[in-house]
């Protein structure tokens, strides 16, 4: 049943984007391989119970005669249920098979495409690398990119060093910026959440992210103390879902889910005063299940975020064209960059074309 579920997901990805030289190139033998990255982070990420000093993670090769598509498969600690081991696992799997020629990366019709990937899969892929998958497929039919969108900055770390940036800020404003808070007292958040909103013009709100951290006596006293007409949303503001109606109720905050987007199996229904879903493809698994839930989410009127789980450049990349293709009128959630010290594609990225990698922080993954 479980493999059916995948069969379909990710057929409809494979009918959603035509390109004439996907199917010229149909037949050619396709290879697959993988290279494994480890990239150094600026300062340590805290995320959850971790701290990340760097970014490990798998990047998926797909060569179609000649013609290049990437994914990318990178669990993030913290959030991701499997392992980058386990994903790594699955992925062997299935490069064996694409080498092998079980697998037929443009088949003709729909039983000779169930067919292929019920070969490759015994059970559900993990979401990284659901993801992974499916995007070096996608990247296989693009002919080339949008203009990647304007992100909303990230604002996290010590508030003096929020407010520095805020005040050296140059050109003009964005429509929204997003601001992590959560990891201190509530009392903190509050002067945080108003000191960036008097830093800011009027016309920009903010989206906060409280990663569940409140209880919701601490959500609604927060929430009372600022003004909350500037804040588009909090994501996750507390462990439970059933308090976020609760909050919006009884003090006009809006909220989004993420976390809760990423379980699996769930399903996007009305909630009084949910403004938006955040979608990290990584963690929900794979294209196609985005494009569902944007589908779903755009039928009730709710927004929508391309957010990153801290991907190389190449992940990245991917993220910022789907969001340009998806969601042209947000701002998605990218703005992670600059955690790394290096980027891992080391010169302009060209669809169809190789992808120059930095050869300092890849090693081939083993021959599959
Ligand atoms: O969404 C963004 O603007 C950037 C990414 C981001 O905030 C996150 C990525 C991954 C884990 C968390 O730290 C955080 C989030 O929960 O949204
Ligand atoms: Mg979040």
């Amino acid at each position: 049943m479980l493999i059916w579920k995948n069969v379909s997901q990710i057929s409809a990805v494979l009918a959603v984007i035509p390109d004439a030289v996907f199917h010229k190139n149909s037949m050619k033998e396709c290879k697959a391989d993988i290279l494994r990255y480890r990239l150094p982070l600026k300062r340590p990420l805290h995320l959850k119970q971790f701290n990340l000093n760097e970014r490990e993670g798998l990047i998926l090769r797909l060569n179609l005669g000649g013609r290049f598509g990437y994914g990318e498969i990178a669990p993030l600690p913290g959030f991701s249920c499997e392992s980058l081991f386990e994903a790594e696992t699955q992925l062997q799997e299935f490069c064996r098979a694409v080498n092998d020629g079980h697998f037929k990366p443009f088949p003709t019709d729909d039983s000779e495409r169930r067919a292929s990937y019920e070969t490759v899969f015994a059970s559900l892929p993990v979401p990284s690398v659901l993801f992974g998958i499916e995007s070096a497929l996608w990247w296989l039919r693009q002919g080339g990119w949008l203009s990647p969108p304007v992100m909303a900055p990230l604002l996290q770390g010590a508030t003096e060093h929020i407010l520095l940036r805020l005040e050296q800020w140059q050109g003009s404003w964005p429509k929204e910026f997003k601001l992590k808070i959560g990891r201190d007292s509530i009392e903190e958040d509050c002067v945080r959440i108003n000191k960036v909103l008097e830093a800011l013009p009027e016309s920009v709100s903010i989206k906060l992210d409280a990663n569940q951290q409140w209880t919701l006596g601490q959500a609604l006293s927060v929430a009372r103390s600022i003004d909350v007409n500037r804040i588009a949303f909090v994501e996750e503001p507390t462990a439970s879902v059933g308090d976020f109606s609760e909050l919006y109720e009884k003090t006009g905050l809006h909220f989004a889910l993420d976390e809760t987007v990423q379980q699996p199996g769930y399903l996007l229904q009305t909630m009084h005063g949910l403004a938006a879903i955040v979608i990290k493809p990584m963690l929900v698994g794979g294209l196609c299940r985005c494009q569902q839930l944007v589908t779903a989410a755009r039928a009730q009127g709710i927004r929508v975020i391309f957010s990153s789980s801290y991907e190389s450049s190449i992940g990245l990349h991917i993220l910022e064209q789907l969001s340009a293709q998806w969601t042209p009128e947000e701002l998605p959630g990218l703005d992670t960059s600059s955690a790394f010290v290096n980027r891992l594609a080391c010169e302009d990225i060209i669809a169809g074309h190789p992808v120059s990698i930095n050869p300092a922080f890849v090693s081939l993954g083993e021959k599959s």
